[in-house]
């Protein structure tokens, strides 16, 4: 497989290296011990799937507090999303930085970001599944997030976003001084 660091301290691109022939192909999609050699947290809690009706959804953004070090592993499995990562680590030489990533059925690239990243992705196609792990169980206490269109991040989103749960909407405006506060107490901003 190969690694490749991206802009935000910790995400890495991961790329399989398929062996073909005339069946098809063989290639590792996940390898506790090439995670291991590039800094990445090999465990494994939770394989999650979800589902999108319709193109434009967008999920997230999400993160864990620190005391709940969720690190994630994001591939799509069908259709094709953009996948956003955001650093909101106070301590973090890529503080406020974020990265954005296409991956698709087609391309089979995955992301992996470290624990306490805002995640979201926004959906590219109709009736699109996502696949990813996480290194610790879900915890909802220990979750907190933002709203995709928050001003503070600037994330400009591919195409018009079309759902986002009234969850997602309700976040508050991030505020530096909240969400410092939340990484030194663990508490939700
Ligand atoms: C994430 C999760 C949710 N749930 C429940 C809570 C809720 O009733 C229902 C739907 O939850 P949500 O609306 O939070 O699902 P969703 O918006 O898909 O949440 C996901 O978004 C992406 C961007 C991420 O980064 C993930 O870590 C996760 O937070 O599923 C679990 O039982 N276990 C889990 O691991």
């Amino acid at each position: 497989m190969r690694y490749t660091p991206l802009g935000v301290d910790g995400v890495h691109l991961v790329e399989m290296e398929p062996f073909s022939d005339d069946r098809g192909f063989f290639a590792r999609s996940f390898d506790t011990t090439g995670f291991t050699e590039h800094g990445m947290r090999p465990e494994v809690a939770q394989c999650n799937v979800s589902f999108n009706h319709r193109a434009g959804t967008v999920r997230g953004l999400h993160l864990s507090l620190p005391g709940h070090p969720e690190s994630k592993f994001i591939r799509c499995t069908r259709g094709a999303i953009v996948d956003v990562a955001v650093d909101v680590r106070p301590d973090s030489p890529t503080y406020l930085q974020h990265v954005q990533v296409e991956l698709t059925a087609e391309n089979r690239h995955a992301l992996y970001l470290p624990p306490h990243l805002a995640h979201a992705y926004q959906t590219l196609t109709d009736d699109t599944e996502v696949l990813y792990m996480v290194s610790v169980p879900y915890a909802p206490g220990a979750e907190t997030g933002f709203r995709h269109d928050d001003p503070a991040f600037g994330i400009s989103w591919p195409v018009p976003v079309s759902m986002v749960s009234d969850k997602d909407m309700s976040w508050p405006d991030f505020d530096p001084e909240a969400n410092r506060a939340a990484f030194a107490g663990g508490a939700p901003a």
